[in-house]
């Protein structure tokens, strides 16, 4: 599944890379970017110095003059471990600034993911794919490659201005005649510099421009194979029940295929990329030596010249050719601020979805539903409701046929349903708990699943033993600090207990059972329900059931048709 953002919708790139820059830790980053910036200078100035040095060095080794060749060789070693000494600093100081900037982009990541609803929205919505992989992978590489272009960049700049006036300086002029006409160019080295690398950097575009789509592609058809790797891994069972590893076999290796394809295209396009660029670089190597070859037997320069225009020369040569060099990565780059452009425009949407369905918080002690018209994504009528209220220690049982909009009437109490219009007045400051037919059981102690939203440490051992004890799980009671993925280990109907178990600990004001027993013997189910109902007396639950007998449990009963024009609702008393 690719991202569904047009394009044209997508943030621009400063909204990924901006926000660290305005954070509270800005002070920090912009002294460190300071630093590394004089490092390049520094660095810069040690180069000019070495090329002083060369030409200098090459003289006095031509001349045999000793008393010459003996400082100039001391200060060039020095030059060198300056420059090496100012490379580790620079190095470290931008891995750190990267991880500082990576780590304060993650967390507002994730922050941003699990607040709220986002994460399930995005999910129900299927406006991203892979989101996880974008926040661990794609800004864990898109901070260090944007540091290292912006430096390499101002390195770029720093270099290409010191070493053209170095160049332009020992270049001399050309002297040639055109059409019986003298014509001369002063520093033309430079010029032909900067024409050989604009040919580059158009050959380059000419031959890559492809590569910013494929590396996008790359991301996401990793992200898909991966993805239903997880799949399998977490529904490992039911696809064994099904004999189904054969079938998810071939769905693997054709989302792997389209990795393949991608990667070989990647490959492809990548040699010829540089292979390309290598030729052309190889044709052009000799330029220097012949273009500054007629000035040496003029004797207008001497061999030291020679050498220092030429080493000049490779300078700026190589200096400019980062352009070319660098191409490949940026196409990389690109494709990653595209794909968190796209999961910023996602998170956007997720956080400011817009419901018809007002959901606000009363100073009653009720919840309260009126005019609620529910729909599908689709806009299809599920079901109204003129007005519903629950009061507390009120027992309402919801039924209707499958598909009536049961769950969805009891994800539009929770929030999480936007789809419709409606008011839903609850209770201020009261807690509430849903339950679906699956709770969510995260791996760890048995304790903290049970504790689940809260920390482990909020209930004591006692009371999670009694929750236990009163679900019709004693001998688990045992097992309070085992670690497990509860998960896989229990069964249907165990889960369910552990989740009612959870009720009986929170003893939310508000208990929304979705099915919640349904794996549960009819004797089981009963008697959890009556301990609930017992434990929590001033609790109102509201239960979705297709078991019949649990209606002794409630008092009132809620029933759903479908397809209406107008309130189709039933409410009908049940004996207690
Ligand atoms: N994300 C969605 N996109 C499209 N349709 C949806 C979505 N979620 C639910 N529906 C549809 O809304 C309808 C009501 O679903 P809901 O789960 O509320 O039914 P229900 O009454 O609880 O059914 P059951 O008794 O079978 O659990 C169904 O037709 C379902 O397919």
């Amino acid at each position: 599944m690719n991202a569904k953002t047009p394009p044209d919708r997508r943030p621009g790139i400063w909204q990924v890379l901006s926000p660290y820059w305005q954070s509270s830790e800005k002070f920090l980053a912009f002294a460190m970017l300071a630093v590394m910036i004089g490092i390049n200078l520094g660095s810069a100035w040690i180069n000019v110095e070495a090329n002083r040095v060369a030409g200098a060095f090459t003289d006095a080794l031509i001349a045999l003059n000793w008393e010459d060749i003996k400082p100039l060789f001391i200060f060039s070693f020095s030059l060198g471990l300056g420059a090496m000494m100012l490379t580790w600093t620079n190095v470290l100081l931008n891995e750190y600034l990267a991880l500082r900037w990576r780590t304060w982009m993650t967390l507002r990541y994730i922050r941003r993911w699990t607040s709220g609803s986002t994460f399930y929205e995005i999910e129900q919505k299927g406006s991203l794919s892979n989101i996880d992989q974008r926040i661990a992978d794609d800004v864990n590489e898109l901070m260090p490659s944007t540091l290292n272009f912006f430096l390499s960049l101002v390195s770029v700049v720093i270099n290409t201005v010191t070493y053209t006036v170095l160049l332009w300086s020992i270049s001399g002029t050309l002297h040639f005649s055109l059409l019986g006409h003298g014509v001369s160019i002063p520093g033309y080295m430079v010029y032909a510099a900067y024409l050989i690398i604009i040919l580059q950097v158009l050959l380059s575009h000419w031959l890559g421009k492809s590569l910013i789509a494929l590396n996008m592609q790359k991301q996401n058809a990793e992200g898909d194979f991966r993805f239903l790797g997880v799949q399998v891994r977490e529904n490992a069972e039911q696809i064994a029940f099904y004999r189904g590893g054969k079938r998810e076999g071939e769905r693997l290796r054709q989302r792997f295929i389209r990795v393949r394809a991608n990667a070989l295209a990647v490959i492809l396009r990548g040699f010829k990329v540089s292979s390309g660029q290598s030729l052309f670089s190889h044709f052009i190597s000799p330029v220097p030596t012949l273009l500054a070859l007629p000035q040496l037997l003029r004797g207008e320069i001497s061999f030291g010249d020679m050498t220092r225009i030429q080493m000049a020369y490779g300078s700026l040569g190589s200096t400019l050719s980062y352009f070319m060099q660098a191409y490949q990565g940026f196409t990389r780059w690109l494709a990653l601020t595209n794909r968190l452009r796209d999961m910023e425009a996602a998170l956007d949407e997720a956080e400011h979805t817009d419901s018809a369905i007002r959901r606000q918080p009363r100073a009653t002690s009720g919840l309260t539903c009126r005019h609620l018209h529910l729909l599908t994504p689709d806009g299809r009528t599920l079901t109204r409701i003129d007005e519903w209220q629950v009061l507390p220690g009120e027992r309402w049982l919801i039924q209707g046929a499958s598909g009536a909009g049961k769950s969805t009437l009891l994800r539009a109490c929770a929030g999480l349903w936007p789809h419709g219009s409606g008011e839903i007045d609850f209770a201020q400051g009261q807690s509430s708990l849903f339950l679906p037919q699956k709770s969510y059981l995260p791996g760890g102690s048995l304790k903290s699943a049970l504790c689940y939203p809260e920390e482990p440490d909020r209930f004591s051992d006692a009371a999670c033993c009694q929750a236990l004890i009163d679900a019709a799980l004693p001998e688990m009671a045992a097992l309070l600090t085992t670690e497990d993925r509860w998960q896989y280990r229990l069964s249907g109907g165990e889960q369910q207990r552990v989740a009612i178990a959870r009720v009986l600990l929170h003893r939310p004001a508000f208990v929304f059972l979705d099915e919640a027993t349904s794996a549960l013997d009819a004797e089981t189910e009963l008697k959890v329900y009556r301990t609930l109902c017992e434990r929590l007396p001033h609790s109102a639950i509201v239960s979705v059931a297709h078991h019949q007998a649990l209606a002794s449990l409630h008092d009132r009963r809620l029933t759903l048709t479908q397809a209406a024009e107008r309130v189709n609702n039933r409410v009908t008393a049940l004996p207690v």
